[in-house]
């Protein structure tokens, strides 16, 4: 059996774009299953590691999410103002750090106790960005300021408390679509219970 890595060779690397995150297209042998050697053409953009965490208040049994447009969706035709849990990129932090910092700027939330899930790649098919995923149980006293985001990158946060079952049903109807937020909302349905 082959060594996985001795089947991929980098033959060049290009970059295409160089802006707010730098986009590369690659040349690539790559050994198929079968033993030949396929030469592929892929784009990459290397988005840097992000982290987001569910705020989950037992005493209330509600989330803390918030919503901020968002200009791919916008372009997509889909209503641009969308409701995710609060995430934000490591800015080489540690991720526990780096959503603690999220979680106070975007909500006014200072964490207690976030405890790692699991992380993700959220497109591995284009995009090199992983998630690490948190949950944090919070009280209404642990809110000590407004949130918003931070105003010198235009960051227009609105914070939203909602009920568990609630925004579960949102995910049915439609209203709530993002990725990170229905699996955080599905890991909560079913561990609810370990939280109280
Ligand atoms: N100038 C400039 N600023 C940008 C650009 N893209 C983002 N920003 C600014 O950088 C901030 C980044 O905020 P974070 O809170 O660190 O990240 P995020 O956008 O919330 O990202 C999270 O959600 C995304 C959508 O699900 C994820 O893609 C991302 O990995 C992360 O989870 C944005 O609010 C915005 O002000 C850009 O292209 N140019
Ligand atoms: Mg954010």
């Amino acid at each position: 059996m082959m060594q996985p890595k001795s089947r991929v060779k980098i033959v060049s690397e290009e970059t295409l774009s160089n802006g707010w995150t730098r986009l590369s297209s690659y040349l690539l042998d790559y050994i198929d299953r079968r033993g030949a050697t396929q030469q592929l053409k892929r784009e990459v953009y290397h988005r840097t590691p992000a982290a987001c965490v569910l705020l989950y208040d037992p005493k209330r049994d509600l989330v803390v999410l918030v919503r901020q447009f968002r200009l791919a969706v916008h372009l997509n035709g889909d209503p641009a103002w969308i409701i995710e849990v609060p995430a934000g990129l490591l800015d080489d932090d540690h991720p526990e750090q780096a959503i603690r910092r999220e979680a106070m700027e975007e909500t006014g939330y200072q964490l207690r106790d976030a405890r790692f899930l699991f992380k993700c790649y959220t497109s591995p098919g284009a995009f090199a960005e992983v998630v690490h995923f948190f949950v944090s149980v919070i009280d209404i006293a642990d809110r000590v300021a407004e949130g918003g985001g931070l105003d010198e990158e235009h960051e227009d946060i609105e914070v939203l408390e909602i009920p568990l079952d609630e925004a579960a049903r949102m995910i049915e109807t439609g209203e709530i679509f993002d990725a990170k937020t229905i699996m955080l909302l599905q890991w909560a349905l079913l561990n609810r219970n370990k939280l109280r």
